[in-house]
């Protein structure tokens, strides 16, 4: 059985070593053609995923058409702000019965949609899930235990794509909530960019832990407004993907944030850390979505204000602190029994 992988970034190159191993025919598409001849020539993919062995049955191709062409399932692994372009791109291409796959975790800037949104806009007729969870491309090409979780509106897409990707070192449940599920992975690249903030201005643990169980807090209640299950958000996509990017070095996001915070600029980060940050296109998204939903998100619209209004990240967290009083479990009672 064929299957595509679009994107030759970090997530999409692991993922494909991951289906290769498990005996499926893979194609990977890349805009960059200069990317795929290095893959082919060194099997190895040096810019994002140096060290880990690209198999020999993995083909690569700069054409579109080739890639999805007889293939079961299209993975979507570019990063968010690309997934509409490719849409374009593949408008005419796509079979009704080709299942979509995103592994994308952002919110648009333009449509404030997320990335399975936007697919169903270009094809509405096509299956589409989601895989998401903690997952970082660097364990999970090296075979480390990973648990994540596939989402699709349709219980039996879920489960198909459940049965694709499972393997002894890479678990997959399910869940039917779709919204929180993707909400869940896109949202918690604010809290981990602000994580790393915290980290890089040199606050502790306390801190650390204060900005997570606030921010799944906010998270929650952001899916919630969105029609999300409270208790996705303690599931993997939800507060396990969460913990994974605030505490781990492989975070992109939590390393432009610890960079922000010893002083770098949005930019500097963004060229320091080389792969996509998404936390910083997402915190607009998110700032503005929250507003449109009438959402408190207290953490995000500080973030906001230090990403694009030049702010202090110290007075950031000091505005943090010093926030009216409030009850703590009265807040998540009214979230789970809304
Ligand atoms: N890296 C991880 O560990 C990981 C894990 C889970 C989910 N994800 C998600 O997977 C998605 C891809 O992340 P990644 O880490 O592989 O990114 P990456 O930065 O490693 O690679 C990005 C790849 O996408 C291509 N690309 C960039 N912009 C594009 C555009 N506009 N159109 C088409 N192609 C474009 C680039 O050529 C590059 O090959 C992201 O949404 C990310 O959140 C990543
Ligand atoms: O490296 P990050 O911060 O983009 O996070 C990657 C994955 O989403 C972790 O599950």
């Amino acid at each position: 059985m064929k299957i595509s992988v679009l994107g030759a970034g970090s997530w999409g190159s692991a993922i494909a070593v991951l289906l290769s191993k498990k005996g499926y025919d893979v194609s990977i598409w890349d805009r960059n053609q200069q990317l795929l001849n290095e893959i082919n020539h060194s099997r190895e993919n040096i810019r994002y995923l140096p060290g880990v062995l690209i198999p020999a049955g993995i083909s690569t191709t700069e054409s579109l058409l080739e890639c999805i062409n007889e293939s079961e399932i299209i993975v979507m692994a570019v990063p968010s702000h690309g997934i509409r372009e490719v849409c374009t791109k593949l408008k005419g291409m796509v079979k009704n019965k080709q299942i979509f796959v995103s592994l994308a975790k952002g919110i648009e800037n333009s449509s404030l949609k997320r990335m399975s949104e936007v697919i169903e806009e270009y094809f509405p007729e096509n299956r589409i899930g989601v895989l998401s969870g903690p997952s970082h491309a660097e364990e999970v090409s090296r075979d480390i235990p990973t648990t994540v979780v596939s989402s699709s509106t349709d219980k039996k897409t879920a489960e198909y794509i459940q049965d694709i990707f499972i393997t002894p070192k890479f678990r997959v449940y399910t869940n039917p909530d779709i919204i929180g599920v993707e909400v869940g992975g896109a949202v918690k690249n604010i809290i981990a960019l602000a994580a790393g903030i915290s980290d890089g201005l040199g606050y502790g643990d306390n801190t650390k832990a204060a900005l997570m169980t606030r921010g799944i807090a906010e998270i929650a209640r952001l899916g919630v407004a969105l029609g999300a299950q409270p208790l996705t958000f303690a599931g993997l996509s939800g507060i396990g993907d969460l913990i994974v990017t605030c505490t781990s070095m492989h975070s992109r996001n939590r390393r432009a944030g610890i960079l922000i915070g010893q002083g770098k600029t949005v930019e500097e980060a963004i060229k320091e850390v080389k792969m996509v940050v998404e936390g910083i296109n997402t915190t607009k998204s998110t700032y503005e979505l929250s507003n449109k939903v009438g959402v408190e998100m207290p953490i995000t619209k500080e973030l906001y204000n230090v990403l694009f209004e030049n702010k202090n990240p110290k007075y950031a967290v000091s505005e943090l602190m010093l926030r009216d009083k409030k009850h703590e479990i009265e807040e998540v009672a009214q979230m789970i029994w809304k």
